[in-house]
């Protein structure tokens, strides 16, 4: 089992969904965690979790578009915890729609918080453990689509290209620091943020269902264990890479045999 007992890692999009199971993770490890979003009252939620089990975490409301509050959550994480072992890039927005009826703000919204929010956390606190001397990692949570494209999210699908070009890039440049960058790139998860932006109803869930060959939706808990490994020096050579947890989604669905959907197929567990 990975350990990051002692460290200080900062976690956007902290209070729900895979960002609030990442940091209840981290936290289990034996890492301090400095939750970032705007809404203040799921961060606290974590935090009063995580405290509760005996472990340390700090809620610090952020929109990660905002360089400036972006620097201000650095600063407080590292004030409060006394250092930054790295990032989890894990705020995102989203929403499906047709692409020549998405608007400009809509593609701003979206391309702001994911590609832009990235690089505004990325560089904040890279530029404080290069400044401390500290080695590290940052992994920012992606999707499949970065790669195989998928109609009707081009604003998201664009903005996590970006996030693994900016990954790749930096996971050269920065080795010499010791920094480690990665990406997870998890299939379809149950979050109620998901769930409400891309599966609001059962005719739709049942077609995202039908298209993964695992047959099931992952957890956020089963990501969250994914970015831990990653953080962890258990992955101490791996950098620059991708991690796909998909259930198989992205392969593609097959042409023979029964519909991953079939009554008679077995599903495959979380466990
Ligand atoms: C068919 C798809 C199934 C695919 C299955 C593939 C496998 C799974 C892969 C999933 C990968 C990724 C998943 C996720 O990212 S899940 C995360 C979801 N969580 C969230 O989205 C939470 C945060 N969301 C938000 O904050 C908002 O939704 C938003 C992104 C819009 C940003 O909020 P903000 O307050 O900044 O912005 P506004 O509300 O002011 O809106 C800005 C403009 O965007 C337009 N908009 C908003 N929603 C829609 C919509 N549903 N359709 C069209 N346009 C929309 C809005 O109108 C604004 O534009 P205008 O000013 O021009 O009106
Ligand atoms: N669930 C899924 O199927 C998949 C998810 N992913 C990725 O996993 C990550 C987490 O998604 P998920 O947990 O499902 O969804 P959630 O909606 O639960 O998570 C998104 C989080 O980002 C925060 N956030 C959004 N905008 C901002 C902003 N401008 N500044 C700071 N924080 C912000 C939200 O908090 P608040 O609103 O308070 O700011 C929220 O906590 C995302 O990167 C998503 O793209 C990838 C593949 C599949």
């Amino acid at each position: 089992m990975e350990s990051l007992a002692g460290r200080a890692y900062l976690v956007t999009g902290g209070g729900t969904g895979i960002g609030a199971a990442t940091a209840r993770r981290l936290a289990a490890l034996g890492a301090s965690v400095t939750v970032v979003g705007r809404r203040g009252e799921p961060l606290d939620a974590v935090v009063a979790d995580v405290e509760r089990q005996g472990g340390h975490a700090l809620a610090h409301p952020a929109d990660v578009r905002d360089p400036a509050a972006v620097e201000a959550a650095a600063d407080a994480a590292l004030a409060r915890f006394g250092r930054l072992d790295g990032l989890v890039n894990n705020a995102a927005g989203n929403f499906v729609a047709p692409a020549e009826r998405l608007s400009a703000n809509g593609w701003r919204a979206v391309v702001d918080i994911v590609l832009n929010g990235t690089w505004n956390c990325t560089s904040a606190v890279a530029r404080r453990m290069i400044e401390a001397g500290t080695p590290g990692a940052i992994v920012s949570v992606i999707a499949t689509y970065a790669w195989t494209g998928h109609p009707g999210t081009v604003h998201s699908a664009a903005a996590k290209a970006g996030v693994v070009a900016m990954t790749r890039t930096l996971a050269v440049e920065w080795a010499r620091y010791g920094i480690r960058l990665n990406c997870v790139a998890p299939g379809p998860t149950e979050t109620e943020g998901a769930g409400a932006a891309l599966w609001a109803d059962d005719a739709d869930r049942e077609r995202v269902l039908a298209s993964v060959p695992l047959n099931r939706f992952a957890s956020a808990p089963e990501v969250g264990d994914l970015v831990g490994l990653l953080l962890s020096d258990r992955a101490g050579y791996v950098t620059g890479s991708i991690l796909t947890a998909d259930g198989g989604q992205s392969l593609g669905t097959q042409i023979y045999g029964p519909p991953i959907a079939d009554a008679a197929a077995p599903t495959a567990s979380a466990q």
